[in-house]
C-alpha cells in the first residue's frame, strides 16, 4: 500500500474540502482520516456558527452531509453534560475536541445481548484534549463521553460515516437496550427544534378544528406554511 503524506487543513473549510476528497473512494483509511482530523488546528471564529448550547443536555449540531458519505457534525457539551453508552450502529466514528476536554469512557459489549446481564464491563477512561481526534466503531466496544468540567463547555466536531440517524443506548447498571432516534439541534447554522416545536402546535391546533372551524382553518394554514418551510 502506498503512503501518503498527512495534509494539513488550513481552516475548517479546507478540511471538509480534503474529507470530501477523502471518501470519494469507497474504502477510507482510517488512520488518514484520523491524522488529518487532528492536524486541523481549532480556530473558534471558523466554528462558532455551528456551536449552539442547550442548558439541559448535549447538542447536535450538521456541519456537512459529505455527499452522501458522511456526516460531520458539531456537538456542544455544557458543564457537566454527557451521553449515555451508546454504540455506533457499524459505523466509523472520529472524534476531533474543538474546545476543551471530554472524558470518553469505553465499555465491552453486554455478554448476552438479548437479556439483561448485569453491570456494564468498563474496559478504559482517558481524555481528550483541544484538537486531538479520537476514534471508535462497534467492534472496538461503546463508549459514554462526558464534559465533566464544573466552569467551561467543550465543543467537539464529530464525522460519522455512513451517516445514521439511530444508535443503541445501554444501561449501566443492567446493559439493558434501547434504540433511540438521534436529532439535530441545527442543521448549517440554523436551528431546527424551534421548526419541529411549531409543527407540534400547529398539529395541536388542528385538532380545534373539531371545536371552531374558524381556527382549523387558519391553522392548517400555518401547518402547510411550517411543513413548507421544513421540508
Ligand atoms: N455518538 C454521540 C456522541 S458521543 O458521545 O460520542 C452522538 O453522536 O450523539
Ligand atoms: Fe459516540
Amino acid at each position: 500500500m502506498e503512503k501518503t503524506e498527512v495534509m494539513t487543513p488550513k481552516s475548517l473549510d479546507d478540511l471538509i474540502k480534503l474529507l470530501h476528497k477523502l471518501f470519494e473512494s469507497d474504502k477510507i483509511n482510517v488512520e488518514e482520516v484520523q491524522q488529518i482530523m487532528e492536524a486541523y488546528d481549532s480556530n473558534p471564529q471558523e466554528w462558532k456558527k455551528f456551536a449552539m448550547f442547550d442548558p439541559t443536555r448535549y447538542t447536535r449540531n450538521l456541519v456537512d452531509e459529505g455527499n452522501g458519505k458522511f456526516n460531520l457534525i458539531l456537538l456542544c457539551w455544557g458543564e457537566g453534560q454527557g451521553s449515555s453508552i451508546h454504540d455506533h450502529t457499524d459505523s466509523h466514528c472520529f472524534m476531533k475536541m474543538l474546545q476543551g476536554e471530554l472524558k470518553e469512557t469505553l465499555f465491552e459489549w453486554p455478554k448476552n445481548k438479548t437479556q439483561d446481564v448485569g453491570d456494564m464491563v468498563q474496559k478504559s477512561q482517558r481524555i481528550l484534549k483541544e484538537n486531538q481526534c479520537a476514534y471508535i466503531n462497534d467492534s472496538l466496544g461503546l463508549h459514554r463521553v462526558e464534559n465533566d468540567s464544573h466552569t467551561e463547555g467543550s465543543v467537539s466536531l464529530h464525522l460519522y460515516s455512513p451517516p445514521f440517524d439511530t444508535c443503541q443506548t445501554f444501561d449501566e447498571r443492567t446493559g439493558h437496550k434501547n434504540t433511540v432516534k438521534m436529532t439535530f439541534w441545527s442543521k448549517f447554522g440554523k436551528r431546527t427544534q424551534s421548526l419541529l416545536h411549531l409543527v407540534g402546535i400547529a398539529q395541536f391546533c388542528l385538532q380545534l378544528k373539531i371545536h371552531d372551524n374558524k381556527c382549523g382553518e387558519r391553522c392548517h394554514k400555518l401547518f402547510d406554511m411550517v411543513q413548507t418551510a421544513c421540508c
